[in-house]
């Protein structure tokens, strides 16, 4: 599942990536631990020729919990996509040295979503050659950046360009904040840390107040857009272009919430494996919990999750691949392909995995709720991931908004994208293929249903769009009027896209793998299509995908399906290969000693190093000897 990172043992020989300690840290420690993480994981990568996916997943062995995160992966990308070659031969080699530390500052207190209403404004000065760089409000300064609070020296800092007395809109600008010097903040430059979050708190999400803050024309990063000496704007690329970055991050997204599913459902699927709780029969044996077919509902979807999200990775990764090496020569033909895409399957992937955690930890009983069990923590560091790189619900609109461009193109005659092709379809000549119970245990059947519903959702919002449009209503009420159903469609292509790749990359493998494993992979495929029915049941009804009585035969077929996988429910985690210091689970120790463990996480404790609280020399002595307590 992960490619097995060879290097593991020299990474965790070392006790600076040995996590058990991290509990306890203050924000400053955490903040400290993780540069100290990133600086030492480059050391080993130069003492041991590692590569550059070696790093990647190195940091990714270490769930992230390292800083720069925004350095490496968004202000050298950005870097990358919006600078001029005689840009990148400046500043690539400065960052990729970790002689200069960036992040990537768009949003701000005030906005984060609406990018065309940012407020933050580089005007250009024609006398001087520079851009002046403000924060006219106060909702105007930058807000949420990683790094940005105390680490960054430098910015890519979008904001409006004002050209005379017009606004050309945002546009990327590189900005010095800190002294290469003695890291103090420059003459204008007010920076800071917004504060502790849920998560996350090693990095240093910070603020930015620009005044008046002067930069050389040279520093807006041109690949897309140019201001001359005498202040004329040159467009040599759409700007969307410019958001080429937030597409990259998307797709990493996606492979994050993998990863963070991947844990949460080896540590429920491991613990519930050594948990004996109750017993079936009067004074039987005490049960396996994971024995329980109800444990097996809440946790086995997380499992067949992390191999959904897995084989959907590598499949956006290929399909992200071809899009930008295309945008890179200047044909941007891809961009809305890719964007559509990736905007809604960050967001499904995030929404997915967020919900599957919770499932994992409550299965986990009492423990679940413990920092030592970890699923919760590991709930916590992904929650950001249904915000960040865009609000879950904007991006389904915008993978909506790419649908109906395609459904619009579809019933015109016009060719589609290939991830739309099925919008070309006549929708009305579908028959379901489950005509008998067995027809179930088919996953290219699931898939059928799950291309009728997308499809059905897509084509019913598109023509209830036209029918308030030809009702009077203006195209924004029409939209807002229809944006639940707008996302409804989203996700319902973002779950077929799932499927499909799930159905499709089983498939492959089947021709170079051991029956045996593809008989499990089959398995687990074939539960993620059922399960995905049953939980959504009400819409794929509402397509007339299926019937009362498929759903009937679907629903009998994943329960079913539980009692298969259960038998290869220990392996199929097993088979992520994630050493126990990436799982840091007290629960989910590959040796299984799960209460061993859980004990000698209490007595690392910081509370049980004395025996005899402070707090009962200050209140409970007196209290307990009956004698009067001193004024409080
Ligand atoms: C090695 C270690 C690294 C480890 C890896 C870790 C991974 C990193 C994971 C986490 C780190 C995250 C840190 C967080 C960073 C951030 O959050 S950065 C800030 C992110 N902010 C956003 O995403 C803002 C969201 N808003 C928008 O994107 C836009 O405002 C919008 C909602 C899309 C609206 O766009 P706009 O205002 O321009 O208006 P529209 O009319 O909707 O769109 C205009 C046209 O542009 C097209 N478009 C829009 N966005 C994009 C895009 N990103 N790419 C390409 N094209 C885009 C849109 O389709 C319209 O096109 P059309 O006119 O042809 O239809
Ligand atoms: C941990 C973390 C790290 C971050 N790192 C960075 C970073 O490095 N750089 C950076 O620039 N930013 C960063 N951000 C900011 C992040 O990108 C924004 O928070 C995100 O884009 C959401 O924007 P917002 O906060 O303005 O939410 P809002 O857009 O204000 O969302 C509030 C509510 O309004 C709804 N809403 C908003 N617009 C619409 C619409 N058009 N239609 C329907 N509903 C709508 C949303 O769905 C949501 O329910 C980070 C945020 C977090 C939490």
């Amino acid at each position: 599942m992960q490619k097995t990172f060879k290097n593991e043992k020299i990474l965790f020989a070392e006790p600076l990536f040995q996590c058990d300690g991290l509990a306890g840290f203050t924000r400053s420690e955490l903040y400290e631990n993780a540069i100290h993480r990133t600086l030492r994981i480059n050391q080993l990568k130069k003492e041991h020729n590692w590569t550059q996916e070696d790093f990647d997943i190195a940091i990714r062995c270490l769930n992230y919990e390292v800083g720069f995160v925004i350095h490496l992966s968004m202000f050298i990308p950005a870097i990358e996509r919006l600078a001029t070659d005689d840009q990148k031969a400046k500043w690539l080699p400065l960052a990729e040295s970790y002689r200069i530390l960036g992040t990537y500052a768009q949003t701000e207190l005030g906005h984060g979503t609406n990018l065309m209403a940012l407020e933050t404004t580089a005007t250009f000065d024609p006398r001087t050659d520079e851009f002046v760089l403000r924060t006219p409000q106060l909702s105007s300064m930058k807000w949420w950046p990683g790094s940005l609070g105390k680490t960054a020296t430098h910015a890519i800092v979008l904001a409006q360009l004002i050209i005379g007395n017009k606004n050309y809109g945002m546009n990327p600008f590189m900005v010095q904040l800190r002294s290469l010097e003695d890291h103090m903040p420059l003459p204008g430059i007010i920076v800071g840390d917004i504060g502790a979050k849920l998560g996350a708190n090693s990095n240093d999400n910070g603020f930015l107040i620009l005044n008046d803050v002067r930069i050389p024309r040279e520093n807006m990063l041109a690949r897309n857009s140019k201001v001359t000496k005498d202040g004329r704007y040159i467009q040599t690329s759409t700007n969307k272009a410019n958001y080429a970055t937030m597409v990259l991050v998307r797709l990493s997204i996606i492979r994050w919430a993998e990863d963070t599913i991947k844990n949460g459902s080896l540590i429920a699927i491991r613990y519930s494996a050594v948990r004996r709780q109750s017993s079936l029969q009067a004074g039987g044996p005490e049960m396996q919990v994971l024995d329980y077919q109800t444990q097996q509902y809440k946790i086995f979807p997380s499992l067949a999750a992390s191999y959904a999200l897995f084989f959907t990775y590598e499949a956006m990764m290929k399909e992200y691949e071809i899009a930008y090496a295309q945008i890179m020569r200047g044909n941007n033909q891809l961009l809305g392909q890719i964007h559509g895409q990736l905007s809604g399957l960050k967001a499904f992937a995030s929404d997915l995995v967020t919900y599957e955690l919770e499932m994992c930890r409550r299965s986990c009983g009492g423990h679940g709720y413990l920092k030592a069990s970890v699923v919760g923590e590991t709930l916590l560091h992904t929650l950001p991931l249904v915000t960040v790189e865009g609000d879950n619900t904007v991006m389904y609109l915008q993978c909506a908004r790419y649908l109906l461009k395609q459904i619009a193109k579809a019933l015109a005659g016009q060719d589609v994208d290939e991830p739309t092709s099925y919008l070309k379809k006549d929708i009305l000549s579908y028959t379901c293929p489950v005509q008998k119970g067995e027809h179930c245990t088919n996953p290219n059947y699931l898939l059928k249903i799950y291309t009728q519903r997308a499809h059905s959702a897509i084509a019913s919002v598109a023509r209830q769009l036209q029918f308030d449009l030809e009702s009077g209503k203006d195209q924004s009420s029409a939209f807002n009027n229809n944006l639940v159903s707008l996302v409804q469609a989203a996700k319902a292509h973002c779950q077929l896209c799932l499927m499909k790749n799930f159905v499709e990359s089983v498939s492959a493998l089947e021709r170079t793998c051991s029956e045996n494993l593809a008989s499990v992979l089959r398995q687990l495929c074939l539960y993620f299509g059922l399960h995905g029915i049953v939980t959504a049941s009400g819409e794929f009804l509402e397509s007339e995908a299926i019937g009362l009585q498929q759903l009937e035969w679907i629903k009998a077929e994943e329960l079913k399906s539980l009692a298969a996988i259960r038998p290869n429910a220990v392996a199929l985690v097993d088979a992520f290969d994630l050493h126990d210091q990436t799982v840091m689970s007290a629960l989910g120790r590959y040796d299984g000693n799960a209460y061993q463990h859980l004990f000698e996480a209490a007595k690392r404790e910081p509370m049980n190093q004395t025996q005899v609280p402070p707090a009962y020399y200050k209140y409970l002595r007196d209290l307990i000897k009956g004698q009067p307590l001193a004024k409080l």
